[in-house]
């Protein structure tokens, strides 16, 4: 079956200017905190992204996320380059994808309720009566698997891993078709993950949806995602899939990571 593309990046490239260390030096130096890479995601996988950190991950996941904007290179959706994009295609993009970040903590307003954080996505976007936006909420909720009382309390009233359930709540409000996971378990104990990637796997099978998934733990990569590019120091230098990645690694910085992974890992999976 043909596999259909929903983004694809072409040789996008984001350098940072570092400040000059002298008045008089003429050449300003730049990070190359991305540079030149190029992949594509499918509908329905979970696409991942590995490496050390300062690999420039989440600079990638940000440009997807267009909070902000690529030195060089194109970022498709569908046939949509995102930079001549008008207004009513981006918001439709913005409503379309959606980002988890690592810490649960400052993405909810602390003074608001959870449950005017779950309805400000449709506010914001204009989309359905009260009515509508409350009977949504509640369905939310069942999705992450949290009880109606959530909605009057706020946020310092739960733990981390319940906080990213009503992130992830708040994120697949709209009906994206494309989450971005940055690193999105990484703050929370590891039964906790556990937990949450389990939640991940199953909103995924239910809504059909699609993940590019960014991480530094490889074993967590290799429990979520079906195809995997390795990044290091701005390039990917890897892309494959999941189980070549592990079985087969042909770059010699993949085999070096792999080969510092834990053996006890609480995600080496059987298959
Ligand atoms: N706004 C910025 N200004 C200057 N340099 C930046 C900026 N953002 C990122 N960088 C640099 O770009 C490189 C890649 O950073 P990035 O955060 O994308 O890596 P990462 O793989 O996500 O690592 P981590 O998991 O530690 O965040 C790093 O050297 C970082 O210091």
């Amino acid at each position: 079956m043909e596999k259909s593309t929903i983004i694809s990046v072409k040789n996008i490239k984001k350098y940072y200017k570092l400040p000059r260390s002298h008045p008089f030096q003429r050449q300003q130096e730049s990070i190359k905190a991305v540079d030149d890479v190029s992949f594509d995601i499918y509908k329905s996988e979970t696409f991942g992204i590995v490496g050390e950190s300062g690999s420039g991950k989440s600079t990638v996941a940000r440009l997807v996320n267009q909070l902000i904007r690529p030195t060089a290179g194109d970022i498709y959706y569908y046939d949509q380059e995102l930079a001549s994009a008008n207004k009513a295609q981006l918001m439709d993009y913005r409503k379309q994808v959606q980002m988890v970040f690592q810490s649960p903590y400052g993405t909810l307003d602390p003074r608001k309720t959870i449950e005017f954080s779950l309805l400000e996505p449709f506010a914001i976007h204009n989309i359905g009566t009260t009515a509508e936006r409350t009977q949504r909420v509640a369905t939310l909720l069942d999705y992450v698997s949290l009880p109606k009382s959530t909605l009057n309390k706020y946020p310092h009233e739960f733990s981390g891993g319940q906080l990213q359930r009503i992130n992830i709540a708040r994120a697949i409000s709209l009906e994206p078709e494309l989450l971005i996971l940055d690193e999105s378990v990484s703050a929370l104990d590891v039964s906790v993950q556990a937990q949450i990637l389990n939640l991940l796997n199953d909103l995924q099978e239910e809504l059909g949806l699609t993940y590019l998934f960014i991480s530094h733990d490889l074993n967590v990569v290799r429990y979520m995602c079906d195809r995997i590019a390795v990044m290091n120091q701005g390039k990917i230098v890897e892309l494959n899939d999941a189980k070549e990645i592990y079985d087969n690694p042909q770059a010699s910085y993949t085999r070096s990571l792999l080969s510092a992974i834990p053996i006890s890992s609480p995600y080496l999976r059987t298959t």
